[in-house]
């Protein structure tokens, strides 16, 4: 995607920016700020495929109602002092970035909630930005994520004087695999290597993955890459998907599942790691780490030991600054 306004100005003279994009988050862990969250988040049609008359009144007098206050205490237990996780590590990324590249601005935004795209390429433009670099935080691509944020961009960007690129993946970037694979061998070193490695990935609809969403692929191309800077053999990692929602069948393994099965057959000790998240955030720190872990003791396991996401880690900030900077795989 190249979206470009049609102002004559010149743009070499003006410093880039660079602006980070993720999901976003609730603004409070409160029954009535996640429902506004969660509003925004399941009306997108890159989410939620159904058609609105179908769909809108099951939102609205089933889901909202039930799910917001449950999903309420599940971010109150992870809740940070500065915020939500996503949104503390997302902004602290956005800061370890911009050391890195020095004369740009670099800023973030989140696809849902605040602050959005929309604001945030305003307030760039309104301080002389003209070139944006947008990189959706999303390693691997899907319609559901990267899609949804290009949508948020060619939505805001129409009449503002900018030109936009936006980098659709980065789930082979080697300094990305490589910082994913250091945060691995760092967890080994100071825990020890458990029985087995597994890597989760956030799912999506089975069906969305038979109509072309090339995610799923990518999730299985990061594994291997990640195995292979590791030293290790693809098969020695287990690769499964979570978060699942709703009904369809979504991309499996499920990771519930699979971890409950590994400690029926006697296995004790699992390294889990998201590689799919950019920072730590509700499907990290309480789905994986408190509630998967839990489920993995309860069906004889002994400690599910997570590794956290890159968040703002230098080899993290390393990297996407060095993706910034590259003018290849820019669209
Ligand atoms: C990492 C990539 C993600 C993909 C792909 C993705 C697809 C996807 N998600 C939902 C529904 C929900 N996801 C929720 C939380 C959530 N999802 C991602 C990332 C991806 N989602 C993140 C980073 C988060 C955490 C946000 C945070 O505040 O910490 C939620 C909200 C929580 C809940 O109600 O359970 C929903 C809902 C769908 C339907 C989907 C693909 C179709
Ligand atoms: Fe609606
Ligand atoms: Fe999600």
């Amino acid at each position: 995607m190249h979206m470009q306004d049609d102002a004559p100005h010149d743009a070499s003279a003006a410093p880039p920016a660079l602006l980070l994009v993720n999901l976003g988050t609730p603004a409070a862990p409160t029954a009535r700020a996640v429902r506004r969250y969660l509003a925004q988040f399941l009306h997108d049609h890159r989410v939620v495929q159904l058609t609105r008359w179908l769909w809108c009144p099951l939102l609205h007098f089933v889901i909202l109602p039930l799910r917001s206050p449950k999903v309420a205490r599940k971010y109150a237990e992870i809740w940070m002092e500065d915020g939500s996780p996503l949104a503390v590590h997302t902004a602290a990324l956005a800061t370890a970035v911009g050391a890195r590249l020095p004369g740009w601005q670099v800023r973030h935004a989140m696809r849902y909630g605040e602050p959005s795209v929309a604001t945030v390429l305003a307030e760039l433009r309104a301080q002389g930005v003209r070139r944006v670099r947008v990189l959706p935080l999303y390693p691997q691509y899907s319609t559901t994520t990267t899609t949804s944020v290009e949508d948020a961009v060619a939505a805001a960007v129409p009449g503002s004087g900018l030109q936009v690129q936006l980098r659709r993946d980065y789930h082979l970037d080697p300094g990305w695999v490589a910082a994913i694979a250091e945060r691995i061998r760092a967890h080994w070193q100071a825990h020890g290597r458990g029985e087995r490695l597994l890597l989760s990935f956030h799912g999506i609809p089975q069906r969305l993955v038979d109509a072309g969403d090339p995610y799923a692929r990518q999730c299985e191309a990061s594994t291997a890459a990640i195995a292979a800077a590791l030293g290790i053999a693809r098969k020695e990692i287990v690769l499964t998907f979570q978060s699942r929602f709703g009904r369809e069948a979504w991309l499996q393994p499920y990771t519930q599942q699979t971890l409950e099965a590994l400690a029926r057959e006697g296995v004790r000790t699992v390294d889990v790691a998201c590689p799919g998240f950019a920072v730590d955030c509700l499907e990290t720190l309480e789905e994986i780490a408190m509630q998967n872990a839990e489920a993995f003791r309860a069906a004889g396991g002994q400690a599910l030991r997570y590794i956290p996401c890159l968040n703002a880690a230098p080899a993290h900030a390393d990297a996407l600054a060095a993706l910034a900077r590259t003018d290849a795989g820019w669209s």
